[in-house]
């Protein structure tokens, strides 16, 4: 007990730490999602300038080697010039002989070639030459990058990538070759960023460190950005400890809310536990009559659950808390017990009399229910076949089960009703599959039955149906002689219940006034 209480008051604290987590997480996502547009954008410039360059240099290469004029003749200088003044990524464009410079565009021809560097790479299957910040070649002071092929060479413009060197704080970026054997540029602090070459970030990605990585399908060029970025509590306090705060609230109202539906069903569970533990439940008795002749064909047993100040508390209060908490069948047993204890002999006496009795569809799947529905027959000398078991079409049980388990107690001869008829959403093949004796229809179709409304017509719908299946009608409220009047004239055979008959009641007031043989002449006042 004390600890059932203790455990109701952990709920709203452990909604609240779920709801921080949660908030907590909405926030690193949404950080991690402009974090990754940040980089992406960056990342994106870069591959755009890099591409670029390399396409630029590829083409200069290709036309130059593609040149009609004889290396550094006064034409090819000419050209050369031309091609560095209208390329503003290249520095200047020159020619090798034996591997050396021997002209260039802006220096025309070299009185001494000038020797290269050492080679930084060769690559493609052309065979391209490549030079990465080579100085000394044409100035001194200017290290350049350089690519030839055949005996052409680029310089690429040293601002190409001016803007990249000092990338904005976190920022760093690779452009580098698809192998990640080989980098272009660097920019920023880049250890390590050429093994997470082909990684790149989603929002639902969890790491401080945002990853760009995109390589072109044509040039072997990729770069790989990256942006380590802060926490969403360095970059905006104030409005993710809001965030948190609020997760934290919604968190606890929903704890809040848990622990009163909790502390509702544990109170019931105990409340119907004391009930059946003191015999505080008590069972009263509403008639069936038989609309064409008068004659009384049933009673249908009702829980009640005596408080401790001796109000009635009707079923509809408790039965579904039962339910949840699997107090029902104990409630179903022991009404089953009351209510052939109180109706055993009238059954006796009367043979054409039935008692129907409200079960759940979990007393009817679980396999005791049966053994000891019989075990109760039979010590109260009760025929099985004058006990109607009224299961609610609301039943969630799978229909597939629940049709074998009905079937195994009509085999041993109990009855079935489907109780609310229409309110339900089973289906009407199920139904048809169901060893059921009869349909009782609800009060909510009864009721429509003197107003021009569809309820008259959908109760002349199942009395067609119920025509069709051959199984007893039982229209559930009916309150007025006119409601009564309607129903005997759309189906004779119709079974009524309802206040016109008489309200539920407990067994000694139910045999006085509904005797053994009488007959409750509806169309008169009373019973006779
Ligand atoms: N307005 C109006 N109401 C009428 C009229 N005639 C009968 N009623 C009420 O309609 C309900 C009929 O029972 P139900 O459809 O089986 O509906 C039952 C049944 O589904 C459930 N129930 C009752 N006893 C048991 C039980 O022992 N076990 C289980 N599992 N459920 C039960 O509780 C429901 C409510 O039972 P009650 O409160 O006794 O309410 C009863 C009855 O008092 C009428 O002319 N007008």
């Amino acid at each position: 007990m004390e600890a059932g209480r203790r455990k109701i008051r952990f709920i709203p604290f452990i909604w609240m730490f779920l709801g921080g987590i949660c908030a907590w997480v909405v926030a690193e996502c949404i950080s991690n999602n402009s974090a990754d547009e940040y980089v992406d954008y960056y990342g994106s410039d870069v591959f755009k300038n890099a591409v670029s360059v390399a396409e630029t240099s590829v083409a200069v290469l290709h036309a130059l080697d593609q040149s009609p004029h004889v290396s550094c003749s006064p034409e090819d200088l000419e050209a050369m010039r031309r091609i560095v003044f209208v390329v503003p990524l290249l520095a200047d464009v020159g020619r090798l002989r034996e591997g050396e410079l021997a002209c260039t565009g802006v220096w025309g021809t070299f009185a001494t070639p000038v020797a290269m560097p050492p080679i930084s790479r060769v690559i493609g299957v052309n065979a391209a030459t490549l030079w990465r910040g080579a100085s000394g070649v044409v100035r001194g002071d200017l290290a350049a990058d350089m690519a030839s092929f055949g005996d052409s060479v680029v310089m690429t413009e040293a601002s190409a990538f001016a803007r990249y060197r000092d990338p904005a704080e976190r920022l760093a970026a690779l452009v580098l070759t698809s192998d990640g054997s080989y980098v272009y540029q660097a920019f920023g602090e880049t250890y390590g960023l050429s093994g997470i070459l082909g990684q790149s970030s989603r929002w639902y990605h969890f790491a401080r460190r945002r990853v760009f990585s995109h390589c072109d399908d044509n040039i072997d060029v990729c770069v790989v950005a990256t942006y380590a970025a802060p926490t969403p509590l360095e970059t905006a306090p104030l409005d993710f400890l809001l965030v948190l705060a609020g997760g934290m609230t919604a968190g606890g109202c929903i704890g809040l809310w848990h622990a009163r539906l909790y502390g509702e069903s544990r109170s019931w569970r105990q409340k119907l536990q004391r009930a059946l533990d003191n015999n505080r439940l008590t069972v009263h008795y509403q008639p069936i009559i038989r609309l064409s002749d008068s004659t009384l064909c049933g009673a249908e047993a009702l829980v009640r659950l005596v408080d401790f100040d001796g109000t009635l508390i009707p079923p509809d209060q408790f039965i579904p808390a039962a339910e949840a908490s699997g107090v029902v069948e104990q409630i179903t047993r022991r009404v089953v017990k009351r209510a052939f204890s109180d109706m055993g002999p009238r059954l006796s006496a009367d043979r054409d009399f039935y008692l129907s009795i409200n079960v759940s569809s979990d007393d009817i799947l679980n396999r005791d229910f049966l053994g000891f529905l019989d075990n109760e027959t039979k010590a109260r000398g009760v025929s099985p076949g004058q006990v109607a078991l009224e299961l609610t079409e609301r039943s969630t049980a799978s229909p597939e089960r629940l049709t074998r388990a009905m079937e195994e107690f009509s085999r041993n001869g109990y009855q079935f009703l489907i109780d609310d008829f229409g309110t339900g959403y089973s289906s009407l093949s199920y139904i048809a599959r169901m060893p059921i004796s009869g349909i009782k229809i609800d009060r909510m179709f009864t009721q429509a039955l003197d107003q021009p409304s569809v309820g008259a017509v959908i109760v002349s719908k199942v009395c067609e149906l119920a025509a069709a299946l051959k199984v007893t009608l039982i229209c559930e409220g009916v309150e007025t002689k006119a409601q009564a009047t309607i129903l005997a004239n759309i189906y004779p055979d119709i079974c009524a219940q309802g206040f016109l008959i008489g309200r539920p009641m407990p067994v000694e007031r139910f045999s006085r006034t509904f005797p053994v043989a009488s007959r409750f002449r509806w169309h008169q006042d009373g019973a006779a």
